[in-house]
């Protein structure tokens, strides 16, 4: 096998990482990157001070996130934590602390095809990682059973949704902004709390609990709230005034549908709740 040693496997992430940042770096700089959106409507160039700024922007959070998953894992190593909660709290944490650093990035277009390198990384790490020529670390920390080929379900669907939402609706839109707090922050908390506050409130015939089902609904509909609320804050998004009025509404609305389809007992529900959320975004808040 060619990436047989741990070094190498770690070198063929840091290669695809290097590529992917040089790319995007390289497509900007020859222009094919739009720019910010100028006031009548046209896109004026992707300056080099935006380029830096937002490849700066990218590294730094590719950095922090790689820091915060193992600081994760290395807890659940060291038996500070159950392996299953640290887990979660990745689950739980990733794409929320991520969305809450995009005010970073620039305001051109094209900054979103470098944030998107950041969780496309973690898509290779982990695809790596499940074939057995990644992180074996990675593989126990992000799978149920400490099977690594686990790492190519829930885990791997996660980063990929969370690529597919940076590119097709970035800051400027709730759609991603709620389809990613859903996958997260509601699916995540579900877990965390249901197996803490569920006995004894199970639903019928099902191993899944209210307290769980409350965790996933509150969970989900105040991150999606905050995080709607920080790019306004921002200036990174802007809400027609109808969708401000009833947004509490519509949020909490699209969370409770999530957190139903949740309790079904078919598909994984990293994607199940993904398609709900963003189908229900794109009808009620765009
Ligand atoms: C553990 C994960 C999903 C498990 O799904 P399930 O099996 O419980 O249904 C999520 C895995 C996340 C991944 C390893 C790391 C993603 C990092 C992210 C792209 C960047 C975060 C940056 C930020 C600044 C912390
Ligand atoms: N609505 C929910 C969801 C999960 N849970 C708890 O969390 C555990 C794992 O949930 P799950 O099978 O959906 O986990 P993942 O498939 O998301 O990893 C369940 O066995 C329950 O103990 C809950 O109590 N209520």
């Amino acid at each position: 096998m060619a990436f047989a040693s741990p070094s190498s496997k770690r070198f063929v992430v840091a290669l695809f990482a290097l590529s992917s940042f040089s790319l995007v770096t390289i497509t900007a700089l020859l222009g094919y990157l739009p720019g910010p959106q100028a006031l009548e409507g046209t896109v004026l160039p992707y300056a080099f001070t935006l380029i830096a700024r937002d490849c700066g922007a990218a590294i730094l959070c590719a950095i922090l996130g790689y820091v915060f998953v193992k600081v994760n894992t290395h807890a659940a190593e060291k038996e500070w934590m159950k392996p299953s909660d640290s887990r979660k709290l990745i689950h739980t944490f990733s794409a929320p602390l991520y969305m809450l650093l995009w005010p970073v990035f620039s305001t051109a277009e094209g900054a979103k095809y470098f944030a998107a390198v950041v969780p496309l990384v973690n898509t290779v790490r982990l695809y790596l990682a499940s074939t057995g020529n990644g992180e074996a670390s990675l593989a126990r920390a992000v799978s149920r059973s400490g099977n690594a080929k686990e790492a190519l379900g829930g885990p791997f669907i996660y980063t990929l949704i969370m690529t597919v939402c940076i590119v097709a609706f970035w800051r400027d839109s709730p759609t991603g902004i709620v389809t990613l707090s859903t996958l997260a922050a509601g699916d995540g908390l579900a877990d965390l709390l249901g197996r803490r506050f569920g006995t004894g409130n199970q639903w019928p015939g099902l191993e899944k609990s209210v307290a769980g089902t409350f965790a996933f609904w509150a969970g989900s509909t105040l991150t999606s709230l905050g995080l709607l609320s920080w790019m306004v804050y921002w200036d990174c998004l802007a809400l027609s005034a109808s969708v401000k009025g009833a947004l509490f509404g519509i949020v909490a609305g699209i969370s409770l549908v999530a957190a139903i389809l949740e309790l079904l007992p078919f598909g994984d529900d990293n994607y199940t709740v993904s398609i709900a959320a963003l189908v229900l975004s794109i009808i009620y808040l765009q």
